[in-house]
């Protein structure tokens, strides 16, 4: 288990739907729920999931209760878990047996409450990028103050992980941070040119892997890992190998490393199987 560094970070909601909660036809039993209230682990080593309370503020099937859900996630409770995995906002928490447990979504799992939000609930990518993006900047924001951490470099990937980054980046530009792209393999497809053109009109440097300094440490205070997200399969291609490289190994030194939805490099559902995936301080899914 890696350490986390830096100071301690505050504590951020984690929400999640049981399937009554969620009234949805999820295939989630009893022993598909992972209680990891017994892990403990030192307060100062948290990991974070956030997610996009407001998507359930949006439909009725996913009104919140008034009972909101607080919880940080450990480092190691997350190391413990299937890390795929994606926690959602709870709507009535009286319905759960213990509100210190957390309940997680295999890599199906989530892919089905896709299809159902993009499906039945007419939600489309765009909406649902919009508000996974602003959500890592929220959270970005309230563990690492712009004052503090200004500078950020959101790698992103050829997907829907690194739309999240590009759209992610943007907010943090309106929340008063410098941030810069590194998007290597860019994906002609409208959704991701408008992002790009919306980064170019507030003048966000784009930048290639080539551009990157020798040490992020000297010009970044945040790296964003929006690399991969749920649908990284396989191996690494030697291109995103090199760019994971850079921040793993300079990751005891660097800046603060916050992955997007998934640690980019993990297996989706087993974690970091073979080690060389990226080593985050915090993660937002
Ligand atoms: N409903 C959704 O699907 C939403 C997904 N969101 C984000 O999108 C992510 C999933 O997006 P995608 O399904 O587009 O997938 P990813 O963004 O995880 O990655 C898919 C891309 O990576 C490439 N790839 C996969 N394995 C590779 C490897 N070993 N080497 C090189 N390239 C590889 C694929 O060819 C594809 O282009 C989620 O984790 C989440 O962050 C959010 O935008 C919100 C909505």
């Amino acid at each position: 288990m890696m350490a986390l560094r830096g100071k301690t970070r505050a504590a951020m909601r984690c929400f999640f739907l049981t399937q009554q909660q969620l009234r949805l036809p999820l295939p989630l039993t009893p022993s598909s729920a992972a209680d990891i209230s017994s892990i403990s682990a030192p307060s100062s080593h948290r990991f974070f999931s956030f997610t996009c309370s407001s998507l359930f503020r949006h439909s009725p099937l996913f009104a919140p209760s008034n009972q909101a859900f607080s919880r940080p996630i450990s480092f190691r409770e997350l190391h413990s878990s299937p890390p795929s995995i994606r926690s959602f906002a709870a709507r009535g928490l009286q319905t759960m047996p213990n509100s210190d447990s957390v309940t997680y979504l295999t890599q199906r799992e989530a892919a089905e409450v896709d299809e159902i939000l993009m499906g039945p609930l007419g939600f489309s990518v765009d909406q649902l990028m919009e508000l996974a993006g602003l959500s890592v900047a929220t959270a970005i924001a309230e563990v690492y103050k712009p004052s503090e951490y200004n500078r950020v470099l959101a790698i992103c990937g050829p997907g829907n992980n690194g739309g999240d980054g590009l759209v992610a980046a943007r907010h943090l530009f309106h929340f008063g941070y410098k941030p810069f792209i590194c998007y290597p393999k860019r994906t002609p497809k409208p959704l991701y040119s408008g992002l790009v053109t919306q980064l170019e009109s507030l003048s966000v440097p784009f930048l290639s892997v080539e551009d990157l300094p020798a040490d992020l440490s000297k010009e970044f205070d945040i790296v964003v890992d929006a690399m991969f997200g749920f649908s990284f399969h396989g191996n690494y291609s030697i291109y995103c190998s090199l760019l994971i490289s850079i921040v793993v190994i300079l990751r005891k030194r660097t800046p603060a490393v916050v992955s997007v939805d998934i640690p980019s490099g993990w297996h989706v559902e087993e974690g970091d199987v073979n080690g060389g995936g990226m080593k985050p301080d915090m993660l937002v899914g």
